[in-house]
C-alpha cells in the first residue's frame, strides 16, 4: 500500500460494484507527468530473480552475493524456492479475488474510513492529493500478535480468516529469513536488522485493480517508495507493477513469475544501510483487459524502532560518511515522509491552479 495514503471520506463507489464505467471519472485522471509509460504487460527481465534453494547450506553465499547486488542497484528483486507452500499462496490468492467479489455491503462492513485500523477501502490517497488511485484495498494488521484485533478481519468468504493467519506466519518465516540475508549482504550479522527493528510489525494489504477504462490516464498506485524495512509482494499473472531506478527516466514492469515474491527494500532499510541500499521506487499501473490481484506484506519496525544507519555499516576509516544527522524514530520517520509527500501534493495542486488561471488571462487569437 502506498506508505503515505490517509484514508479521506470521498469514495468513488462504482470500484465497488462489478460494472466498469464506460469512461474514467476525472478524480483519476493523473497529470502527464504521472502517467505510465510503459505498457502492464511488457514485461522486463531486468529485476532479479533469486532461488533461494540451498540458503541453510552451501548455497548461502551466492545467495547473498546476488541479493547484495540487487539491493544496490535496485532495492527490489524476485525470489523462488522460497519454502512458502504453493497451496497456502493459492488458498490465499483465490480466497483474496471471492472477497472482492462479494457485494458491497458485505464488504462496506469492514469499511476502515475514520481512520479504522484495518479492513475495507476503496482507493485512498493523500490528503490535500486532488488524485485518486484506481483500486480496492483490504488491510489485516496482523503483527505484533498481542495488537491483532480480529474484529477488522473480514469474515467472508469462509476459511479466509485461517488461510490469512497461515500466511501471515509463514510470510513473517520468509521475511526474517531475508532480512537475515539482507544483514550479511552488508558484512553483519545476521540478527543486525531484526534487531533494530525492535518488534517486527507486519501489514498484509491485499490490492484489487478493477479492470480500467481509460488505463493510461490513471494508475492503479501512484509512484512511491514503501516505508518500513521490507515488503513481500505476490501478484498474479496480469501485470502492473513498475519500478525505475533512475527516478523515473525509466520504467520496466516486473514480470509476474507464478509463485514467486517480489521483495523490495523500503526505506527504513535504505536508512540502515547508509544509502548503501536502495528502497525501490514503484507504482502499479491498470489495463482495460482485466482486473488484477496483488498481495503485499509489509514487515516495518516497531513504532520506537530507531532509524540510524546501523554499527559496522559506515566505513569511516575508508573515508564514508553517514548520511543522517541523527538517529530518529520510525514513528518521526513516517510522520516526516508523509508531512513532506502532502506538501508536495499542495504545491502541485497550488501550480496547477496558478497554471489554469493563467491560461484562463490569456487573451482570446
Ligand atoms: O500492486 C502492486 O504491484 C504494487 C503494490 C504496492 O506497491 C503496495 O501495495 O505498496
Ligand atoms: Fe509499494
Amino acid at each position: 500500500m502506498a506508505p503515505t495514503s490517509v484514508v479521506v471520506s470521498d469514495r468513488p463507489d462504482f470500484l465497488v460494484t462489478a460494472e466498469v464505467p464506460k469512461s474514467l471519472q476525472s478524480i483519476f485522471i493523473r497529470d502527464e507527468d504521472e502517467r505510465p509509460k510503459v505498457a502492464y504487460n511488457q514485461f522486463s527481465k531486468d529485476i532479479p530473480v533469486i532461488s533461494l534453494s540451498g540458503i541453510e547450506g552451501a548455497e548461502r553465499g551466492r545467495v547473498i552475493d546476488e541479493v547484495s547486488k540487487a539491493c544496490s542497484e535496485w532495492g527490489i528483486f524476485q525470489v523462488v524456492d522460497h519454502g512458502v507452500p504453493k497451496e497456502l499462496v493459492d488458498s490465499m490468492t483465490r480466497l483474496s479475488k471471492d472477497f472482492f467479489a462479494l457485494p458491497a455491503e458485505e464488504k462496506l462492513k469492514y469499511d476502515m474510513r475514520g481512520g479504522k485500523r484495518g479492513g475495507f477501502v476503496v482507493s485512498s490517497h493523500l490528503q490535500g492529493e486532488s488524485v485518486l488511485d484506481w483500486r480496492e484495498i483490504c488491510t489485516y494488521f496482523s503483527y505484533p500478535l498481542h495488537q491483532r484485533d480480529y474484529s477488522r478481519w473480514p469474515v467472508k468468504p469462509d476459511g479466509w480468516r485461517e488461510i490469512v493467519e497461515k500466511y501471515s506466519e509463514a510470510l513473517m518465516g520468509l521475511a526474517c529469513n531475508m532480512l537475515a540475508i539482507v544483514s550479511e549482504a552488508l558484512g553483519l550479522e545476521s540478527d543486525a536488522v531484526t534487531k533494530a527493528c525492535v518488534e517486527m510489525d507486519q501489514k498484509v494489504v491485499v490490492n484489487f485493480y478493477p479492470k480500467c477504462p481509460e488505463p493510461d490516464m490513471t494508475l492503479g498506485l501512484k509512484r512511491h517508495t514503501d516505508p518500513g524495512t521490507i515488503t513481500l509482494l505476490l501478484q498474479d499473472q496480469v501485470g502492473g507493477l513498475q519500478a525505475t531506478k533512475d527516478d523515473g527516466k525509466n520504467w520496466i514492469t516486473v514480470e509476474p513469475i507464478e509463485g514467486a515474491f517480489v521483495v523490495n527494500l523500503g526505506d527504513h532499510m535504505h536508512y540502515l544501510s547508509n544509502g548503501k541500499f536502495k528502497s525501490a521506487d514503484h507504482q502499479a499501473v491498470v489495463n482495460s483487459n482485466s482486473s488484477r490481484l496483488s498481495i503485499a506484506t509489509f514487515q516495518n519496525p516497531a513504532q520506537e524502532g530507531i532509524v540510524y544507519p546501523l554499527d559496522g555499516v559506515v566505513k569511516e576509516a575508508e573515508g564514508e560518511k553517514c548520511f543522517m544527522e541523527e538517529p530518529i524514530t520510525f514513528a518521526q520517520m513516517y510522520t516526516r515522509k508523509m508531512s513532506r509527500d502532502i506538501e508536495l501534493a499542495r504545491q502541485k495542486k497550488m501550480a496547477k491552479v496558478a497554471e489554469q488561471e493563467k491560461s484562463r488571462d490569456l487573451p482570446m487569437m
